[in-house]
Parts: structure tokens; sequence; C-alpha cells
């Protein structure tokens, strides 16, 4: 219970519950004003280590004793041995599956023309959709979140839903409601074990219900039907996608006791790669077009952009990125403004350690926060403004990257393994809504009183209705 000594400087522990987990910016910001840029905090038996600096975060993620993730992932994990899969998986079980991962999605074209070509498929069916609401103000509407998931299941499941359809209602179902439920309470008996022992009732009032559990179960029948019906069709010489991949890699180790193709792992792979895929590029274009209604004036100029280089039919290609500086330095300033992940994917200390000289013991979890970082006056200048012009050179004609203080997709060996699909889905899809239409408030709406929250770690716009006017 007693924090051990030279450990990083933190809030008061209150004794055994040391103190509520957090997922919001503000918070944070709180840590990093009081305490420094390295902080540390408890809840029950675990304690974590908050990074606010860009350049010790760094550092610190690119050393191999901070590239686990904590176990609390496992809690999340619909592989029945808990140790299958990507996001939260470690050790040979993460190397074989994130090799596995990276090597298919560079197969199944991320980053190439073909994969292109599916985004704008998605893209054109994007802007057809729009139509149908003739100009009605709505709230960010589901085909915003279908186009995601297309991409990313047309790869992995060779699945592709009507932006209409009825099918993807299930999911979306039990994806907000986990959204919309999930609060740090919910967390409390994954970092606290034994609460989980509190009689059934107690649990419900305390901890909401168990939306944890039904989550994880629910999914796992979602993720099964897709893995066995892959099974039923399963044609050796024509693997179709990564599931179809991934069949080959158990069948041709079937009989091998140590073979890590394994049918949980399957599982959990693509249960990752569905919420990490989809859910993360829904919630940009969310960004997107809350961002294009409130400074009308960037949504004007990228549209001269692309006027003057590209004729109204036909879509936007990468290849048209050098002619549209603005509309790549919009998308990347969107990443950083919203830090959509407010915080970076955990990780933990696989032994003790040390980050700029305090103690570090084994088991801490290491907590990147993305927004302090990218709201940080020593890295970015007037962090609160958005202000893509940041990403231009000197003479506005060409998009620079970031060098320092971009933290949106990680960093060191587990930094996201689809950032490259991200941002081919971000640029071609914001480039489509701008040529085809004028996002714009209802009269009368002032969005610059918009408020924005924090769900499940996501940070988000709030619900805005918005009029996706048809450009003539
Ligand atoms: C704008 C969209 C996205 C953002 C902002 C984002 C951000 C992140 C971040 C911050 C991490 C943690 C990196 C770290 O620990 O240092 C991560 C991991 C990951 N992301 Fe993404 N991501 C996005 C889209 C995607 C997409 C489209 C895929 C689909 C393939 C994907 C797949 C993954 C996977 C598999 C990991 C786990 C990597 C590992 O632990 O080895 N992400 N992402």
């Amino acid at each position: 219970d007693k924090r051990p000594r030279n450990c990083p400087p933190g809030p008061v522990e209150i004794p055994f519950f040391g103190r509520l987990p957090f997922f919001d910016e503000e918070m944070g910001e709180y840590l990093r004003k009081n305490y420094g840029d390295i902080v540390m905090h408890r809840t029950g038996p675990v304690r974590s280590v908050y990074l606010f600096d860009y350049n010790t975060a760094k550092e610190a993620l690119a050393r191999p004793e901070f590239a686990d993730r904590p176990d609390i992932f496992s809690t999340f994990s619909i592989d029945e041995q808990k140790v299958g899969g990507v996001v939260g998986s470690n050790g040979l079980h993460w190397q074989h599956d994130r090799r596995f991962v990276l090597r298919n999605l560079r197969n199944l074209g991320m980053g190439k023309s073909y994969l292109e070509e599916a985004i704008n498929i998605e893209a054109k069916a994007l802007v057809e959709d729009l139509k149908k609401y003739g100009g009605e103000a709505i709230n960010y509407p589901d085909s915003f979140r279908t186009v995601a998931l297309n991409i990313i299941w047309q790869m992995v499941a060779s699945t592709r839903y009507d932006l209409r359809s009825s099918e993807v209602e299930t999911i979306y179902r039990l994806t907000s409601e986990f959204r919309d439920k999930f609060t740090v309470l919910s967390l409390l008996p994954s970092f606290i074990p034994v609460l989980g022992r509190l009689p059934e009732f107690l649990k419900n009032i305390i901890f909401g219900d168990d939306i944890i559990e039904r989550f994880v179960e629910e999914m796992k029948n979602v993720m099964n039907g897709a893995v066995d019906k892959h099974l039923e069709d399963y044609d050796p010489d024509n693997p179709r996608d990564l599931i179809d991949e991934y069949i080959k890699g158990m069948k041709e180790s079937e009989g091998d006791d140590n073979s890590l193709f394994r049918r949980g792992a399957l599982n959990q792979i693509v249960n990752e790669l569905f919420g990490a895929g989809s859910d993360t590029v829904y919630n940009m274009l969310k960004w997107v077009a809350y961002l294009l209604a409130r400074y009308p004036e960037y949504a004007t100029r990228m549209q001269q952009q692309i006027d003057a280089v590209v004729p109204r039919d036909r879509m936007v290609s990468l290849d048209d990125k050098p002619n549209l500086p603005l509309v790549e330095a919009f998308t990347v300033e969107a990443l950083r403004y919203s830090s959509m992940l407010v915080y970076n994917v955990n990780r933990a200390a696989t032994r003790d350690a040390n980050i700029s000289g305090y103690f570090i013991p084994k088991g801490t979890m290491v907590i990147v926060a993305n927004y302090s970082i990218h709201h940080d006056p020593r890295y970015w200048d007037d962090p609160h403004k958005f202000y893509p012009e940041r990403f231009l050179d000197d003479s506005a004609t060409k998009y620079t990257a970031p060098k320092q203080g971009f933290f949106a997709f990680g960093s060191g060996r587990r930094q996201c393994a689809g950032e490259l699909l991200a941002r081919m889905e971000l640029f071609l899809f914001t480039a489509a809504i701008i040529q085809h239409y004028d996002v714009l408030p209802p009269e009368g709406v002032d969005l610059s009183q918009n408020k924005f929250v924090t769900l499940a770690g996501s940070r988000i716009p709030s619900d805005s209705a918005l009029i996706y006017r048809a450009r003539i």
C-alpha cells in the first residue's frame, strides 16, 4: 500500500482504495499543473504513472520495459485463454499476432492504390447517402460509422454493409450502449478484484450493471459468427481476407501444440480490428464535420484548392495530396486539436525501472497524456486554437508533418498498427465531404458553445445537428 521511495509525486493516496481512475483531460491537466510532468496516481493496488511531456513520453515508450500492456486489458479479451490478439496482448503472442496483422493489412492494400479505390467507393456512397437528408439538420449520421466499418470489415471478413442496412444495428446498439454506460466505476472491480465478490445487488448499485461482461459476451457472439462462417466456406486455394489467412495458418500448424495460431486468438484479433479500425475513424469523422461547420473559412479555402485540381465528377485521390496541402493539414490538425484518444493506450512496466530519475516499480501502468501533450505551449503556439496552418510551410503551399509534440498514434514498437490506413481514410473521406458539401450549423446555433464529451476514453463533440448542403 505504501508508496515506494523516490516514486514520482502525485496526490495523497487513500489507504486501500487509492483514488478513482479517470478518462477525462481535465483531471490530467489538474495533475500536470499541480505535480509536474511525471505524476503517480494509485487505484486500489495498481499504480499508474502519467507522462505529460512529449520528449519524456517518446523516450519511455521506446524502451522495451514499457512495451507491454497492463493485465487489466484481459478483462476485455474474448479469447478464452486471454492471451491472444494485438491491442491488449504481450510477449510472444503479441509479436506473433502483430506481425500477422501488419503483414496481412499490407497485403490487403494498406497504403496501396487498390485500397484507395475501395475507400473511394465508400466515400461515394457516403456522398449519396448524405443527399437523402435533403439538407435537413441531422446528428452525426450512422453512415459515418458504416463507411469506416466497411473498409476494415472488407479486409478482415470480406463483408460490406449497405449504408442503410439494418444488419449493423445490433453491433451499433452494443457499442453505443457500452460507450454510454461505461464509467470509471465500471472499471473499479478490474483494479480492485475483491470488489467483484460483493453481492450482485450491491455491485449493480455501485458499478452500474455488468456492462463489461455483457459487452464481452455479446461481441464474442458476433465475432464467433464471422469466424464460423469463414470456417464453413474456407477454400485453401482461395483465401479471401485476413480471417481466411489466419485459418490457413491454423490448418498448416494442426498437431503442433506450440503453434500460436489459435481460434481464441483469431476471435480476439477480429474483435480488436473491428473496434480499433472502425470506432476511431468514425469518431474522427464526427470531428471533421464539426470543425468544417465551426470554421467555414477553412472549408471554403479547401473547396477552392480541390476545385482547382479535381473536376467535380472525379473523387479526390491520394495522388492529389501534393496539390491539397490544406486538406492534409486540416486532418492532422483535427487529430491534434481533438486528441480523440485523450490518453495513449496504456502500457505497463515489465520490471522495476526509472523515468527521468524517478523509480517506477514493476507493474506500474504507464499512461501518456495525449491531450496534454497536444496542448502543451512548449511544443505548440497557441495550442487551444484550431489552426491547420501550423502544418503548412511558410509559403502555405506544402504540408509539413509535425516533428515534435504529436502523439495521436502513440509511439515505439506498439505504435498504431493501422496508422497508414487511418490516414488514408481520413484524407479521402474528408476530401469527399468537402468536395460535395457545405457543412453548416442550423440557423441561430453557435457551435463555439458546443461541448465535447469523453466517453470510454474517446473525446468527441457532443451530438449536434448539422446541415449537409449539397454544393452546386
Ligand atoms: C484516427 C484513427 C486512429 C487513431 C487515432 C489510432 C490511435 C492508436 C493509438 C494511440 C494506439 C496505441 C499506440 C501505443 O501504444 O503507443 C493504437 C494502437 C492500435 N491501433 Fe490504432 N488508431 C486509429 C486507427 C486504427 C485503425 C484504422 C486500425 C486498423 C487496423 C488500428 C489498429 C490498431 C492496433 C491493432 C493497435 C494495437 C497495436 C499494438 O498494441 O501493437 N488503429 N492506435
